[in-house]
C-alpha cells in the first residue's frame, strides 16, 4: 500500500510553549487498519493526533493525507476525509440522538455542532439511518444526549464520526471512562468499519486494546520509540523504556497479554 492511501506525519516536529511536543515523528497510518498509539502521560499522543488534523502547526516536517500535503488539503475536505473524536468531548445535552448525527454530515470535523444542516436530502436521511445502524444507536434515535449512558453517548460520537463516510477518524482516548462491556463494544463498531475503507487511528492506555491493533506505534518523549506489529512492538524492552515497568508478555490465542511483574 503507497502513501496515497494513508495519513502520514513526515519529520514531524511540533512546539509546545517553549519545548518540543514532537519531534522529528514518522509514522504512516493506512485505510482499512486500526492503528493505536501508546504511550506515558505527556509523550505526545494528542500532539499528534492535533497535528495530523491540521489543528497543531508543524514547527518542522508536515503532514501528507492521501498522498497530498495537508496544508494544500482545503479545510472544507479536510473535514469531510478525517473525523475527530476529542478527549472527554462534552456532546450537546438537549440534542435528540437523530439530529446529533446528522451533524457530522455538516461541516464535520472540528465544526461539528457550528453548522446544523438546513433539511436533510433522501440520501442524507438514509447515511444518518445507516450511521446509526452501524453503531447500534438507531433506537435511541428521538432520544436526547442527556438520556444516553457513557457508552450509547460514545457510540452516538462514533456515529456523527462515520456518517459523512471519513477516509480516516482519529480518536483520542474514546474508551476512558467506559465499562469493560461498553469499552469493547465500541471497538467491535470500529473494527467494523475498518474493515471497509476506514482507517482508525486510537489514542489510548489500554495494552489489551494496541495488542488486537493492526498497527501500534509508542510515542516517548515526543518521539517514536517503536512502530509496528503489535508482537513486534509490545515487549517486555520497549514497555520498560516508555513505561519504566518490567513486564511479562503472555500469549492468549491471538492475544498478547502485558502483565507488570513488579508490585
Ligand atoms: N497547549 C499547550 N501548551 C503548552 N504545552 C503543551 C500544550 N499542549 C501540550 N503541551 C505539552 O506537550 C507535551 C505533550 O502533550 P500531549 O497532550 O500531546 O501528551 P499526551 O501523550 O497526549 O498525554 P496524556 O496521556 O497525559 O493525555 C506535554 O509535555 C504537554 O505538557
Amino acid at each position: 500500500m503507497t502513501s496515497e492511501s494513508a495519513l502520514e506525519a513526515r519529520h514531524l516536529t511540533v512546539r509546545a510553549s517553549d519545548a518540543f511536543a514532537l519531534q522529528d515523528v514518522d509514522v504512516m497510518f493506512r485505510r482499512g487498519q486500526f492503528s493505536v498509539i501508546l504511550g506515558p502521560n505527556g509523550a505526545g499522543k494528542s500532539t499528534l493526533l492535533k497535528a495530523l488534523l491540521g489543528l497543531a502547526k508543524p514547527a518542522r516536517g508536515e503532514v501528507r493525507l492521501l498522498g497530498r500535503r495537508l496544508v494544500d488539503v482545503r479545510r472544507q475536505e479536510r473535514a469531510r476525509l478525517l473525523a475527530y473524536l476529542a478527549q472527554g468531548e462534552a456532546l450537546p445535552e438537549e440534542m435528540r440522538v437523530r439530529d446529533l448525527v446528522s451533524l457530522g454530515l455538516g461541516a464535520g470535523g472540528w465544526l461539528w455542532g457550528l453548522v446544523p444542516l438546513q433539511g436533510e436530502s433522501t440520501d442524507d436521511e438514509s447515511s444518518v439511518t445507516r450511521a446509526m445502524e452501524r453503531t447500534d444507536v438507531l433506537r435511541f434515535a428521538t432520544r436526547r444526549v442527556s438520556e444516553l449512558s457513557g457508552g450509547e453517548r460514545q457510540r452516538v460520537a462514533l456515529a456523527r464520526a462515520i456518517v459523512a463516510e471519513p477516509a480516516f477518524v482519529l480518536l483520542d482516548e474514546p474508551t476512558n471512562h467506559l465499562d469493560l462491556s461498553a469499552s469493547l463494544d465500541l471497538v467491535r463498531y470500529l473494527r467494523c468499519e475498518v474493515a471497509g475503507e476506514l482507517g482508525a487511528v486510537l489514542v489510548t492506555h489500554d495494552f489489551s486494546l494496541a495488542s488486537s491493533a493492526d498497527h501500534v506505534v509508542v510515542l516517548k518523549d515526543g518521539r517514536v520509540l517503536a512502530s509496528g506489529l503489535p508482537e513486534r512492538v509490545l515487549t517486555p524492552r520497549v514497555v520498560k523504556e516508555a513505561f519504566g515497568v518490567n513486564v511479562e508478555i503472555l500469549r492468549r490465542g491471538e492475544r498478547l497479554l502485558v502483565v507488570p511483574t513488579e508490585a
